[in-house]
C-alpha cells in the first residue's frame, strides 16, 4: 500500500478507500510536506480522494506566506531587468506595501489578494470610484506588483497564476495613462489610444466588459470590441456610432479592419499603450504573422504590456518583437513554486479510448451527485470532437452546453453568458474557453485527450480555482498519450484508478453513442485525425496514427472508419496512407 493510503486512513477514515472509485495514490506535494487536512470538513475529489478543507488550505497558505515574507525577494526576476533601474523597482514595491515575495498568489490573510488597497495607490479619483463600485478593495498580487512600474511608463511582461486579476492589472494603469491625454467628448472618430489584443472572442468581450466597469466615471473614454463572427460592415457601423479610444480585438479581425476599414489605420497611429493579453499564445506561430502586422501598424513610441499565466522561455526570447529592450519581467510565481494553484487538486486517469465515454459519464454522475452547485467544463481536442462529446453526454440526460469555433457567434455568446451566470451546468468546450475566460465557481475541469501543450493544460485547468477558490482537475488520457505527463511532471498531478463501469452503464452509454448522428461521427473522426496528425509525437508514425484513429472510430460505435474527402487527406499529408479510406 502506498504511504498516501496510510495517511488518508489516518486522517479521513476508511470510507475513502471503500469508495467504488479509489485512486492509486501518488502523494501530492502538499501532503509530502506533512500538511494533511483535518477530518472535519474534508471533501473528496473526482477520484474519491480527500481534499484539504478550505480552512486547512488557508492555514497552509498562511504558513507558507509567513515563510515567504521571511525570505523577502524581488518581483523582478528578469535578467533583462538587471539594469540601472532595478533598485527603483523594489523601492516602489516596498513603498506601496505590496507583497513582493512572489510565490503562491496568496496574500497576507491567506487569500489571493495583496495587502495593498487601491486607495493607497496613485490612481485617479474617477478610477478609484469605479474600482470601489466593482467591489475591489485590495489589489491582487500581480496588480500591486505591476501598477507602479506601468505608471512609470515601462514596458512590462507579467506572469501570474490564472484567475488572479491580470485583466485589471493591465487595464487600470492603461486607463490612467489615457486619462492624462486630452480627449474631446463628442469626437466621432478619435484616435485609438489603447489597443488590447486577445486570442479569443469570448476573452475580448470579457476584457471590454471589465474596461467598461473601470471607465464608469471616465465619461470621455469609450471602449469597443472587434472580434469577427459578424459582418465587417456591422463592426464598422458600430465603431462609427460609438466613438472609442480603447479597442479590444482579436488579431484576425483587427487585420481585416486594417485592410478594409477606411481611416482605421490612421486611428491606430494614436496608440499609446498596446496590450497582448495571453501574450505567449498571441506570440506563438498561430498568431505571429497577424501580430507582427498589427505591431507594425501602431507607433514605435508606445508602452507595451504582455500578460499571461504562462511565459515559456521561447516567449521571453521573442518578446523583443513587441517590447522595448529595457522591459521589466514581473513574475509573481516564485521560482520552484508550481504554476498551478495548490488549492486545485489535479488527477489524471489512463484508460483505453473505448472506455472514455463511460468514464466521463461515471465521473460526471458522481460529481453532480456530490455537489448540487456543480459547474463543470470538459475540454476536448477539436471543435468537432467537442460537438460529438456534447451530443453523447446530452443523450445521457446530463445538463450539457456546447461551445466551439463552429458555432455561430450569437450561440457562443448566449452559452457563454448562461454558463457565467448559472450553476448545475456542464460546458463541453474546445480551446475557445481555455484561456482567460472568467466563469465564476467552476467546480471541475476535465480535459479529454492531450492538450496542445503544457501551457494549454495550465490555462484550461485555470478555469477552476479562481480568486483563491478550490477546484478539481482531471486529465483523461489514452495509454499512448501518457508521454504528455512528462511535460507536466513538476505539477502535483496524481494518478486516479479507472473506475469499474458496470454493464448497465456501459449499455446506456453505447445506446447514447448509437443515437448520435453519423455526420457528427464522421466530422469528429476527421478532426481527430487532423489533431493527432499535427502532434509531433503521435503524428510521426502514420501507420500507428491510422490504427489509433480506428480505435477512436470504434469508440463511436463505427465498425469501419469513415471515408475522408481526398483533398482533405492531401492537405493533411495523408494521401495513400494504408488504412485510410478516401471519398
Ligand atoms: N482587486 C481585486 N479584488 C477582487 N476581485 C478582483 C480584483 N481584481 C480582479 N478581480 C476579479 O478576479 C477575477 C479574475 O480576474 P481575471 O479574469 O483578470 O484573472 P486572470 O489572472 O486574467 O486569469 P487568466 O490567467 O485565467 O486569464 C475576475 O472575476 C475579476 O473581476
Amino acid at each position: 500500500m502506498a504511504s498516501g493510503d496510510l495517511l488518508l486512513r489516518a486522517h479521513a477514515g476508511a470510507p475513502v478507500l471503500a469508495r467504488a472509485f479509489p485512486c492509486r495514490l501518488r502523494v501530492p506535494a502538499s501532503c509530502r510536506r506533512g500538511l494533511m487536512c483535518p477530518l472535519a470538513a474534508a471533501k473528496t475529489d473526482v477520484a474519491g480522494r480527500v481534499r484539504p478543507s478550505g480552512a486547512a488550505a488557508v492555514q497552509r497558505r498562511r504558513q507558507r506566506d509567513a515563510d515567504e515574507r521571511l525570505s523577502f525577494s524581488r518581483v523582478v526576476t528578469s535578467r533583462d531587468a538587471v539594469d540601472e533601474d532595478e533598485e527603483d523597482v523594489e523601492g516602489e514595491a516596498l513603498q506601496l506595501g505590496a507583497v513582493t515575495s512572489g510565490g503562491e498568489s496568496v496574500g497576507v490573510d491567506g487569500s489571493y489578494l495583496s495587502d495593498t488597497r487601491f486607495d493607497q495607490c496613485a490612481i485617479s479619483p474617477l478610477s478609484l470610484k469605479a474600482v470601489k463600485d466593482a467591489g475591489y478593495e485590495r489589489m491582487t498580487e500581480v496588480q500591486a506588483a505591476t501598477l507602479p512600474i506601468i505608471l512609470q511608463g515601462k514596458d512590462v511582461l507579467a506572469k501570474a497564476k490564472t484567475g488572479t486579476g491580470k485583466t485589471v492589472g493591465f487595464l487600470l494603469p492603461a486607463i490612467e495613462v489615457l486619462s492624462t491625454l486630452p480627449h474631446q467628448r463628442n469626437q466621432l472618430r478619435p484616435a485609438i489610444n489603447l489597443l488590447v489584443m486577445c486570442p479569443t472572442r469570448e476573452l475580448a468581450n470579457q476584457v471590454a466588459t471589465e474596461a467598461r466597469k473601470l471607465l464608469k466615471y471616465h465619461r470621455s473614454l469609450g471602449v469597443q470590441v472587434v472580434i469577427g463572427g459578424t459582418r465587417l460592415t456591422q463592426e464598422q457601423r458600430s465603431m462609427q456610432a460609438n466613438p472609442c479610444q480603447i479597442l479590444v480585438a482579436t488579431p484576425g479581425r483587427l487585420k481585416d479592419h486594417l485592410e478594409n476599414t477606411p481611416g482605421f489605420s490612421t486611428r491606430l497611429r494614436g496608440v499609446k499603450v498596446l496590450v497582448l493579453d495571453e501574450a505567449d499564445r498571441l506570440l506563438d506561430m498561430g498568431f505571429r504573422r497577424d501580430i507582427e502586422k498589427i505591431i507594425s501598424s501602431v507607433p514605435r513610441e508606445r508602452q507595451t504590456l504582455l500578460f499571461s499565466a504562462t511565459v515559456p522561455e521561447e516567449v521571453r526570447q521573442i518578446s523583443h518583437v513587441a517590447m522595448k529592450k529595457d522591459y521589466r519581467f514581473i513574475n509573481t510565481v516564485k521560482e520552484g513554486d508550481e504554476e498551478t494553484h495548490s488549492q486545485v487538486s489535479q488527477m489524471y486517469m489512463v484508460a483505453p479510448v473505448d472506455l472514455h465515454f463511460s468514464i466521463l459519464y461515471d465521473v460526471l454522475k458522481k460529481h453532480v451527485a456530490e455537489d448540487a452547485d456543480y459547474k463543470v467544463i470538459i475540454f476536448c481536442t477539436t471543435a468537432m470532437v467537442t460537438k460529438l462529446v456534447a451530443e453523447v453526454l446530452s443523450q445521457l440526460k446530463l445538463n450539457i452546453r456546447e461551445i466551439h469555433s463552429r458555432k455561430s457567434q450569437s450561440a457562443r455568446t448566449k452559452v457563454s453568458d448562461e454558463f457565467r451566470r448559472s450553476k448545475g451546468l456542464i460546458l463541453v468546450s474546445s480551446d475557445v474557453s481555455a484561456r482567460g475566460v472568467d466563469y465564476p465557481d467552476v467546480t471541475l475541469v476535465i480535459q479529454v485527450g492531450i492538450p496542445a501543450d503544457r501551457e494549454q493544460y495550465i490555462h484550461r485547468l485555470g478555469r477552476t480555482g479562481r480568486k483563491g477558490k478550490e477546484g478539481q482537475g482531471l486529465l483523461l488520457l489514452a495509454p499512448w498519450e501518457k508521454y504528455f505527463l512528462g511535460t507536466v511532471k513538476d505539477l502535483s498531478i496524481s494518478e486516479a484508478a479507472v473506475p469499474a463501469v458496470d454493464s448497465s452503464v456501459e449499455t446506456e452509454v453505447k445506446n447514447a453513442v448509437r443515437k448520435v448522428e453519423m455526420k457528427s461521427k464522421e466530422c469528429a473522426y476527421q478532426a481527430w485525425l487532423g489533431y493527432y496528425n499535427s502532434n509531433k509525437t503521435i503524428g510521426r508514425d502514420k501507420s500507428r496514427l491510422v490504427h489509433l484513429a480506428e480505435e477512436f472510430s470504434q469508440s463511436m460505435g463505427l465498425p469501419v472508419p469513415p471515408a475522408i474527402p481526398r483533398n482533405i487527406l492531401r492537405k493533411m499529408g495523408l494521401s495513400n496512407v494504408p488504412g485510410l479510406r478516401s471519398s
